[in-house]
């Protein structure tokens, strides 16, 4: 079965347990393949076969990491999966490479770049300061109670201001501060929308706010500064 089929199929089976299952964001699969306005020129750059491959096995790893958080296994599926993760993490170990060759977060024309860590970002529209989209936290990213985990979102702002203030050609910069104010409980598994814009951009100072909305309802903003980095700063 190729990773495409893989994907279609986790789409027919979450069809089935959308009902139980949605508010936990089990069993809906990742998408990378909404088209974006072409500020986000990255995103809108066609994955090359390889790129689009990584793509699908991080949407399986996206999906195997809701599953691992929802299930309560039994001693005997616990040890062949901790088996089954130690021969591959012996497969992968020898082909690590330096930072700059590795793929793991650096697919810019991937929407959530390639990587775990914080949920996919699908933008949908974007100017030179804005940028539009949606995004829906998976059982993964749970704090307690339906509720994304407090972590987890400026997590995913740092992810959108960032990438936005890092954009149209500007020359990159590093998160300086980024303050969150938590207005309503941010649900898990449920298609929640997100609004980046530039508030300022003064000498090397970027200063972006975001919101990230559950239909009407206002889940949390969040403001950041970016500050240019200089020649030679890490
Ligand atoms: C190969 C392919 C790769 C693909 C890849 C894809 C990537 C796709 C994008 C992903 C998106 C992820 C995006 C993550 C972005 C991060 O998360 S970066 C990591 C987290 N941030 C850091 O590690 C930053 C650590 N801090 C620093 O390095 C330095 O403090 C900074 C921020 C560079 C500033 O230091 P500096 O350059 O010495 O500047 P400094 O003179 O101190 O400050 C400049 C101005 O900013 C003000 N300022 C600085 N800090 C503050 C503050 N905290 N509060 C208020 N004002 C401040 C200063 O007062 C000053 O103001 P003025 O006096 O000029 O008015």
């Amino acid at each position: 079965m190729t990773p495409r089929e893989n994907v279609r199929n986790a789409d027919e089976i979450s069809t089935v347990i959308r009902d139980d299952n949605a508010m936990l964001g089990l069993g809906i699969p990742e998408r990378h393949d909404v088209p974006v306005a072409e500020s986000w020129a990255a995103l809108v750059k066609p994955g090359d076969e390889n790129s689009t491959e990584y793509g699908d096995m991080i949407a399986q790893l996206r999906d195997f990491l809701n599953y691992v958080t929802a299930a309560r296994p039994d001693s005997d599926t616990v040890a062949a999966l901790r088996d089954d993760l130690e021969r591959w993490g012996r497969r992968l170990a020898p082909m690590a490479v330096p930072e700059r060759d590795q793929m793991f977060g650096h697919l810019r024309d991937l929407h959530g770049r390639g990587q775990t860590m914080s949920p996919t970002f699908v933008a949908t529209e974007a100017d030179r300061d804005n940028v539009w989209g949606t995004v829906r936290f998976g059982r993964y990213f749970l704090g307690g109670n339906g509720a994304v985990h407090g972590g987890a979102i400026p997590l995913f702002f740092d992810e959108v201001l960032g990438r936005l203030a890092n954009s149209s050609g500007r020359r990159h910069s590093r998160t300086a501060y980024l303050n969150t104010d938590y207005r309503s409980v941010t649900p898990v598994g449920v298609d929640l929308t997100v609004h980046g814009w530039f508030v300022s951009e003064e000498g090397r100072k970027r200063v972006l706010r975001a919101e990230l909305r559950s239909g009407d309802v206002v889940c949390a903003e969040a403001e950041g500064l970016f500050v240019r980095l200089n020649p030679g700063q890490p």
